[in-house]
């Protein structure tokens, strides 16, 4: 069965119809990224399967259950997590405070905890720090951070390396790597060499519609099909 199974989905924000019957599954384990232009749905699919936005109609089904109904609270209980793109942290709130109010219980697992400062060792360093004094790379860790302190099956990542300079990109893919050994992630990105060192498993997205499944391999090497499906050389020089 796959941890999550998404059919027919469609998606209308006002009068706007968004997604047009998306279909994918995410297999468990190691990272499926969601690929895709500007405005194409990314997104718009990552907030509807934490219950932000209704599918109308299409289902989700999260180990095999049908999710798509469920308020975002009780999608969360089940063991997903959305870092946003805005990251969604407190800037008044300390790094310990914006932590605390991720677990359910506001306690700590001293071992998960000690993981997130292996992980992230800046996080250790400004703990009693505003959220909001960090760069944009810690800020980006803090989300991430807030996202794997309570034992999660799935966690939704937007576009995390927008903004941020190499060395950081390559510490995020460091930490990601570690993380999706325990935890599955699907990854909406941009930075397609970021993408590529992580994924093993593709969809890209168009204007609604899935346009394409597959592996990242197969994908990585059909370099017509990215530029067909992506305008990849446009896409790259636009992120270099
Ligand atoms: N709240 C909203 N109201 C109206 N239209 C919206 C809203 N949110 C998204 N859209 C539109 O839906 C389409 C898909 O947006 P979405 O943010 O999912 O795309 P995306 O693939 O994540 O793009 P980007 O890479 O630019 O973030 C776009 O045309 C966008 O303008």
């Amino acid at each position: 069965m796959s941890l999550l199974s998404i059919k027919d989905m469609s998606v209308d924000i006002g009068q706007y119809s968004i997604l047009h019957g998306v279909s994918f599954e995410v297999q468990e384990g190691g990272v499926f990224v969601l690929l895709g232009r500007n405005g194409a749905g990314k997104t718009t699919t990552l907030r509807a399967v934490m219950g932000l936005w209704k599918p109308s109609p299409g289902s989700v089904r999260f180990r095999g259950e049908d999710i798509s109904g469920l308020h975002t609270s009780d999608i969360a209980r089940r063991g997903i997590a959305f870092v946003p793109e805005n990251m969604g942290i407190f800037g008044g709130l300390t790094v310990a405070e914006n932590m605390v109010l991720a677990t359910a219980s506001g306690k700590f697992d001293a071992s998960r905890l000690e993981r997130v400062y292996t992980l992230f060792p800046a996080l250790k360093k400004f703990w009693d720090k505003p959220a909001g004094a960090l760069s944009g790379g810690q800020k980006q860790m803090l989300s991430v951070a807030r996202a794997i302190i309570e034992p999660r099956a799935l966690i939704l990542i937007d576009e995390p390396t927008k903004g941020l300079a190499p060395a950081i990109v390559d510490a995020m893919g460091e930490a990601f790597r570690e993380i999706s050994a325990s935890t599955t992630i699907l990854l909406v990105e941009q930075n397609y060499a970021f993408a590529r060192s992580l994924g093993r498993d593709v969809a890209v997205i168009d204007d609604g519609r899935i346009v394409h499944t597959g592996t990242m391999a197969a994908f990585d090497a059909d370099k017509d099909l990215q530029d067909r499906l992506l305008s990849l050389s446009a896409f790259q020089e636009d992120h270099e």
